[in-house]
């Protein structure tokens, strides 16, 4: 089986969190997400979170602090997911990937369509927001 290991951004503005909404095709098509994308060989999660938010979003971001680890069992690969809590820096977190994104409030945030590692992620955001 497939494993996977991936880094995720946390991004906390004006008490709402960052979500976007995948466009590829797949399994996981459609379904939301926090930005992110796989290590590279022998790449930190920390780094790798950096690199993939300017390339997907061209935005700089840094990491604040860790957050959750998820692993999941998906239907044809395994996946491991860090989640780090991130401050923007720089830029507009301009989407060339996705097709939608979102600041989403407490109220809302688990009525998102998120892909299913990503709820244990939502629930530790969910305890961040008023
Ligand atoms: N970035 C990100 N990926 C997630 C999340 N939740 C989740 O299940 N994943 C899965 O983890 C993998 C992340 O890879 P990616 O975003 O680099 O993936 P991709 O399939 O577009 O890969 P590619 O860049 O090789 O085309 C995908 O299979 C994605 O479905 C999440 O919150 N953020």
């Amino acid at each position: 089986m497939k494993h996977i290991e991936v880094a995720a951004a946390v991004l906390l503005e004006d008490n709402a969190v960052f979500a976007a909404q995948r466009g590829h095709s797949g399994p996981l098509a459609g379904r939301w997400e926090f930005p992110g994308g796989k290590l590279e060989e022998g790449e930190d999660g920390t780094v790798a979170i950096v690199r993939e938010i300017e390339e997907e979003l061209k935005t700089q971001i840094e990491v604040v602090r860790h957050l959750i680890t998820v692993e999941h069992q998906y239907p044809t690969f395994f996946l491991t997911m860090h989640a780090y809590l991130c401050r923007r820096i720089y830029g507009d977190l301009e989407l060339s990937e996705h097709i939608a994104s979102c600041w989403i409030g407490k109220d809302d945030l688990l009525t998102l369509d998120w892909a299913e590692a990503d709820i244990p992620v939502a629930r530790e955001v969910e305890k961040l927001l008023r």
